[in-house]
């Protein structure tokens, strides 16, 4: 679809509606979550975790075990989906052997849900700032990033040593402060619980998408209140607030 056929089908050029009182000011900031948000990762996740699985000896998982997982980074990953009682000596070795294993495979069926480059593109072209923030591995959070989404992301920030991961802010706030943006001015989009909190630890107002790796009842359990059932959902709902 085209730039111009998005804005058509949205409607979106002329809505100039008052935002929530929670906005205090102009939304000129996107922060966006990467796995079940603008990738569909979790074909390659599967893989690797099932090879590091059969690796040590464990019984191998399906997709959908792997959805509910993911979303706090592969260690966590890992010890929902090892036997009971595994001992974290055996977790620190599997990491590794996972890691090996996805720098390679990473992409091999990954790419972006349907509609997530015509938004970023369209978010673009209306001026706004945009960064990934994710819990997966740095290395594999920008090698991603650079194959798909270099054209309009700016600052992609994963996993790595010296900054504490999602739900703690700490991520968003080195996003924000790469993009010279403030907390009143962007927002959080992801799929998770992790994602939701984050954003409420970092003060964004949270978009969550219904197309990743959590269902819509879940996420309404845990408190969510925004949804976009289609990445050009997010358009309408920002033109909403701004
Ligand atoms: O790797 C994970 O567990 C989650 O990664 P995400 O933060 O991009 O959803």
């Amino acid at each position: 679809m085209t730039q111009l056929q998005l804005s058509d089908k949205l409607g979106v050029s002329d809505k100039t509606n008052s935002k929530g009182s929670y906005f205090m000011s102009k939304i000129n900031t996107v922060i966006f979550d990467m796995d079940g948000t603008v990738l569909n990762t979790l074909d390659d996740l599967t893989m690797s975790v099932n090879y590091t699985m059969e690796k040590f000896g464990f019984p191998q998982r399906t997709l959908d075990e792997y959805r509910q997982a993911f979303g706090s980074g592969i260690r966590r990953a890992i010890e929902l989906t090892v036997p009971d009682g595994t001992s974290q000596e055996v977790i620190d070795e599997m990491i590794p052997v996972f890691k090996e294993h996805y720098d390679v495979h990473c992409l091999d069926k990954t790419g972006p849900y349907v509609g997530i480059i015509e938004l970023m593109r369209e978010l673009k072209r209306r001026g706004y700032k945009m960064a990934i923030v994710s819990n997966k591995i740095d290395s594999a959070v920008k090698e991603l990033n650079q194959k798909f989404f270099s054209e309009v992301i700016e600052v992609a920030i994963g996993e790595q040593d010296g900054i504490k991961r999602k739900p703690a802010p700490d991520m968003v706030v080195k996003a924000m402060d790469e993009l010279g943006s403030s907390a009143e001015e962007a927002v959080y989009i992801g799929d998770s619980e992790v994602d939701f909190a984050t954003a409420k630890n970092s003060s964004l107002p949270c978009i969550s998408v219904l197309w990743g790796f959590r269902d819509k009842a879940y996420l309404e359990e845990i408190g969510a209140n925004i949804f976009a059932k289609e990445p050009s959902d997010v358009l309408e709902i920002l033109a909403n607030w701004n």
